[in-house]
């Protein structure tokens, strides 16, 4: 990262961050970073398929709502998808044969455990390939795309950037880096991470859900096979629910446990709720917070020159997952004594 006084795209190095840690979980990172070798992705290209995968898929398709038209691919979705799944399979075909000739040899990873798995009667390859693919996607924009989302939050409200960089510098000090081991005596980053989470849930209408049965709810008669979608932005802006819902107050927050936001209260749900809320929701809490914090610890942010606070766009590119449309870009000077960068 430029660390000389130029402006950062922070969502670059985000992106790479987060798919950097997901994939060393799956697969301990080996397939990514070599461009010599040309049967393995290189991280950008891994950042692409991702970003790609997202866009693709909450994109509006003709011929999702007018079926008649869809062999006509009018806006060309389908043809991009195909390419993309290509790519995407080639990658975890090569993935999976790598551990599978390797089988035995060193720790186990997630992609291990699958195979294991794969021997008994119904896992098959395709599992495997959904799984590894789900879990790089479903990690990857949705964290890096929140920690943006708070820090143009932040920058739009010094008095909260300032609150949150005073409870740092009292849990860690001037001279370390924050670890996890902080995190519970850092109840006010959780506040900005849930008031962020709440008017930027990153997956705006959660995943689209399918009712498997005929049903009522809240009065409104609901058949088999609908496509149910919850717009969670909607809900964490409700007036009903919210005083000043659409002010940033991460205050409301303080004293709230992080398991006021996975799913048991209804007013606010960026991880859906039930058996098919987000399972890497866990994860997120963990790396989400632990990103912010040393951002924040480590270094003044501001914004670039001649910009100002009225200047910063919230405006969002709307996807399966919804992120600034306008990159932050941001000058980053570090603060902690040099011998820890
Ligand atoms: C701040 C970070 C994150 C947010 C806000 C988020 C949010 C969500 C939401 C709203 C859903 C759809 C739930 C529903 O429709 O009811 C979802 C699904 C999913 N998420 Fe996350 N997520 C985050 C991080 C992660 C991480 C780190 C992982 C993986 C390690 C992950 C893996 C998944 C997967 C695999 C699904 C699909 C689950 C299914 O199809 O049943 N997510 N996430």
């Amino acid at each position: 990262m430029s660390l000389s006084g130029k402006p950062v795209e922070l969502r670059e190095h985000l992106l790479g961050f987060t798919l950097s840690v997901v994939s060393k979980m799956i697969f301990k990172e080996k397939y990514f970073g070599d461009k010599e070798d040309k049967s393995v992705l290189d991280m950008d290209e891994m950042r692409e398929i991702v970003r790609e995968w997202f866009v693709l898929n909450g994109a509006f398709n003709i011929g999702d709502w007018i079926p008649w038209v869809e062999f006509l691919d009018l806006q060309g979705y389908g043809k991009k998808m195909r390419a993309l799944r290509r790519k995407m399979d080639g990658f975890c075909d090569y993935v999976i044969d790598d551990h599978l000739e390797r089988r035995g040899e060193g720790e186990n990873d997630f992609v291990d455990v699958l195979l294991q798995i794969e021997d008994g009667v119904q896992f098959t390859r395709d599992c495997v390939k959904a799984l590894i693919m789900n879990l790089l996607v479903g990690a990857t924009d949705t964290s890096a795309g929140t920690i943006e989302w708070v820090m143009l939050e932040l920058l739009r409200h010094p008095r909260v950037m300032e609150k949150a960089k005073a409870e740092l510098n009292s849990v860690t000090g001037r001279n370390r880096w924050v670890e996890e081991h902080d995190m519970a005596q850092l109840p006010y980053i959780y506040a900005v991470i849930m008031e962020t989470l709440r008017l930027h849930p990153i997956a705006t209408l959660l995943a689209p859900h399918c009712a498997i049965g005929d049903c009522n709810v809240a009065g409104y008669n609901v058949s088999k096979g609908t496509l149910v979608l919850v717009n969670a932005w909607s809900i964490g802006r409700d007036p009903d629910s919210w005083d000043a819902p659409e002010e940033f107050l991460p205050e409301r927050f303080i004293g709230k446990d992080i398991e006021f936001i996975t799913g048991s209260n209804f007013a606010v749900l960026p991880f859906g709720s039930g058996r098919r809320r987000c399972p890497g929701m866990n994860l997120a809490l963990k790396t989400v917070p632990t990103t912010l914090a040393n951002l924040l610890h480590g270094f003044e942010l501001k914004l670039e020159e001649g910009i100002r606070v009225e200047d910063i766009s919230m405006e969002e590119q709307y996807g399966l997952t919804t992120i600034p449309k306008h990159p932050l870009s941001l000058i980053m000077e570090p603060t902690l004594p040099s011998y820890l960068y």
